[in-house]
């Protein structure tokens, strides 16, 4: 598949700031932030939702189906705590952010999620869960782990996928 904008992954689990990354990312490189939750819900990409955990269970045919003509020509930031779905050929960088625990815990404290869902989400990051699955995914070499404690990371991760976006168009512009 020829693109002339990649396609980039930012995961993590939830509450590292994902969105925070993309919507800033999205506003500076011009690709186009695609939130994966979103596209569940509107497009009804999903078998219900699952009062425990407070979500949509994901039909995850459904949602490939719904996003691959806008990956296909490239220039989106997908935006998602789970990336092993997207197929290999869809992805040129795949990045995952990362924070400690105790940050975590209160950022997740303050959107008052239920007692086990907090739980769950903090032992993921504690155990990396969404680094391996990353590593797993995808060629070592696209995956990219990156700090979000402060707003500082934050702008400092954004200025480093900028330029990493800036060189993968000129390598583009320069093959064809
Ligand atoms: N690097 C950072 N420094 C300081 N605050 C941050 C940082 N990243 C995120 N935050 C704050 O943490 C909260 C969660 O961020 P955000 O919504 O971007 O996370 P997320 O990973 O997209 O979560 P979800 O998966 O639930 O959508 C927000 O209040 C945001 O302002």
């Amino acid at each position: 598949m020829s693109r002339t904008s990649p396609n980039i992954i930012i995961t993590g689990t939830p509450g590292v700031g994902k969105t925070s990354h993309c919507e800033l990312l999205a506003e500076r490189t011009g690709l186009a932030h695609l939130s994966v939750n979103d596209v569940v819900k509107e497009r009804e990409c999903h078998e219900g939702w699952d009062d425990e955990y407070q979500s949509w269970i994901v039909d995850e045919d459904k949602l490939l189906d719904a996003i691959e003509p806008q990956l296909k020509p490239g220039g989106c930031i997908l935006d998602w705590h789970a990336c092993d779905l997207f197929p290999e050929s869809w992805i040129d960088l795949v990045v995952v952010l990362r924070v400690e625990t105790r940050v975590l815990y209160d950022r997740l404290t303050a959107r008052n999620y239920p007692e086990k869902k907090l739980q769950e989400n903090i032992d993921s990051e504690i155990m990396q869960v969404l680094l391996d699955e990353a590593r797993e995914s995808y060629d070592e070499q696209i995956v990219v782990e990156l700090q979000s404690g402060t707003t500082e990371e934050l702008e400092a991760n954004v200025e480093r996928i900028e330029a990493w976006v800036r060189q993968w168009r000129e390598d583009r512009a320069k093959e064809e």
